[in-house]
């Protein structure tokens, strides 16, 4: 039985820890699938390299307003996928030979679970030998996979998941979407802008319902102008018609449709480690950890969407930086203290949020007000057409106004203009300070958010 110093299970954010301060450690990595993990293959990297070329068709089909001709003729559906695919691919390739070729780093291409508190023992069945492994420190980076919502009918007919559809030979004409979360309103996104009819089939009464209520709604309006929208809901069948497939809604209708993509959520990976045989807590589901990263065993380490909730990249990439740091600082550990958790979807118009709901603040009781800047009212919104409550910025401050505890965004790039909330809201400057603390660049869109804070303060 071989012994390392360091054994890394998964090589999404996990493979970032080992770099050349480890050099002189024997380094086990065992990865089952492709190299790189989710974000790379099949998640961030590959999604917004099409969310980019919809965006683009989107923005040449609804010129008109501006007095412009333009118009929309169409996409080269493999030009756009080889693009993309011929960048994550070769990356993958590259990741996987370098790892392979480091000194004192043996990578184990196959599933790996755990016999007991450190030792692992790779499957016989996916090019696993079998073969068992002891290390004094395990970190888990197994991530999280694909939950298939159970769909009458779905075992007889083709259907793809967020792992396969962007490797489609051809843009579909017709493509059903079960869910209305983050996965699905952006490939409903990328599809429909792209030329295919998208009908998106939703149980609940809004799509992304885990946003502000007011974001959620106003998303749903948008994404009901650009493709057949289905609400309150469920799948109750789908069969296959020709080389497609026919879906049952509740309401009784069908939809045809040549392509189904269901995108009913992830589950994290901990169910499929062996943590049974070892004293490794998991709790709804995920590994739990402290503060420092640390599993409920000693030398054993978690982090990413394996162990946590928010299954968000920037998420597991931090906690590989403090997961990286403690493995080459045992006597000097640095815990997670970051901040709120932001995040974007990628979708027309794009949305961002940070921090806590309107909804959040009244069920817990807070004193708090709303602030509500639409981009039609500063300058770069009038150069958009920006029109009244089409893409706005929503403050949740405390009553007082010393303090921003949520911020929403949704129009033309809310990633960035929340990303100056997020930094207030983390390095805990009111509103004041930001909004009068800097010049802010006119006439920019930024000027939104100044506007929101001015909105708090005067
Ligand atoms: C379609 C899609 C779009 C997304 N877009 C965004 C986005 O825009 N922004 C964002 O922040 N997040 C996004 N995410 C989420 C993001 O991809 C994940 O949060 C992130 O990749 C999780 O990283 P991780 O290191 O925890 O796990 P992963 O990257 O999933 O890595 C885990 C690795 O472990 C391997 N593995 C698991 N179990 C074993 C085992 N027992 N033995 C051997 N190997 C194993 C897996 O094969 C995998 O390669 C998206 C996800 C999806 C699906
Ligand atoms: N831009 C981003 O940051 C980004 C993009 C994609 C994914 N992600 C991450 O990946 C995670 C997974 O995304 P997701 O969209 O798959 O999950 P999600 O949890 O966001 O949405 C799941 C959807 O499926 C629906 N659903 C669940 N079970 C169902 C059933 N039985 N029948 C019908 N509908 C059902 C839910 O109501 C919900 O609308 C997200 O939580 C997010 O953290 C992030």
């Amino acid at each position: 039985m071989t012994h390392y110093d360091l054994a890394v299970i998964g090589t999404g954010s996990g493979n970032s820890i080992v770099d050349e301060r480890f050099a002189g450690r024997r380094v086990a990595i065992f990865e089952e699938n492709r190299f790189g993990g989710t974000c790379l293959n099949v998640g961030c990297i590959p999604t917004k390299m099409f969310v980019y070329p919809a965006d683009v068709a989107r923005s040449a089909r609804e010129s008109d307003h501006l007095g412009l001709d333009t118009s929309y003729a169409g996409a080269r559906w493999p030009e756009i996928r080889d693009r993309v695919f011929g960048r994550v691919d070769a990356i993958e390739r590259g990741g996987r030979d370098y790892r392979k070729g480091l000194d004192g780093v043996d990578v184990f291409e196959s599933h790996v679970s755990f016999v007991d508190d450190h030792t692992l023992v790779t499957s016989t069945e996916d090019g696993g030998t079998g073969e068992q492994v002891t290390a004094d420190q395990v970190v888990i980076a197994a991530g999280s996979r694909v939950l298939v919502a159970d769909i009458p009918g779905l075992e007889d007919v083709p259907f793809h998941t967020s792992d396969t559809v962007m490797r489609l030979e051809e843009l579909p004409r017709r493509m059903v979407v079960v869910g209305g979360g983050y996965v699905a309103a952006e490939f409903a996104h990328v599809f429909s802008s792209l030329g295919t009819h998208v009908t998106q089939v939703q149980r609940g009464p809004r799509l992304l319902m885990a946003h502000d209520q007011d974001v959620s709604r106003a998303f749903t309006e948008a994404a009901t102008r650009q493709w057949d929208v289905r609400l309150d809901a469920t799948t109750t069948g789908v069969a296959r018609r020709g080389d497609g497939v026919v879906v049952t809604l509740s309401d009784g209708t069908e939809v045809a449709a040549d392509v189904l993509l269901v995108a009913t959520g992830r589950v994290p990976n901990a169910d499929r480690l062996g943590l049974e045989h070892t004293g490794i807590e998991v709790r709804d589901g995920i590994v739990v950890v402290d503060e420092h990263q640390r599993t409920t065993v000693e030398g054993v380490w978690a982090l990413g969407d394996v162990s946590n909730t928010h299954q968000l990249k920037h998420v597991a990439n931090h906690e590989a930086r403090i997961v990286q740091h403690n493995l080459l600082h045992p006597d000097d550990l640095r815990a997670n203290t970051l901040g709120p958790v932001p995040s974007a979807v990628f979708t027309h118009p794009q949305i961002a949020s940070v921090g806590l709901r309107e909804e959040d603040a009244v069920d817990q009781g807070l004193a708090h007000r709303v602030v509500r800047q639409d981009y039609g009212d500063v300058a770069y919104g009038w150069a958009m057409d920006s029109q009244p409550g089409e893409a706005f910025l929503k403050l949740v401050v405390s009553a007082d106004g010393q303090t921003i505890l949520g911020a929403h965004a949704l129009g033309a790039q809310a990633s960035i203009l929340l990303q100056p909330l997020v930094q207030a809201m983390s390095l805990g400057l009111s509103p004041e300070q930001v909004a009068r603390g800097q010049y802010w660049i006119h006439p920019s869109l930024a000027e939104v958010v100044e506007n929101a804070l001015l909105g708090v303060v005067s």
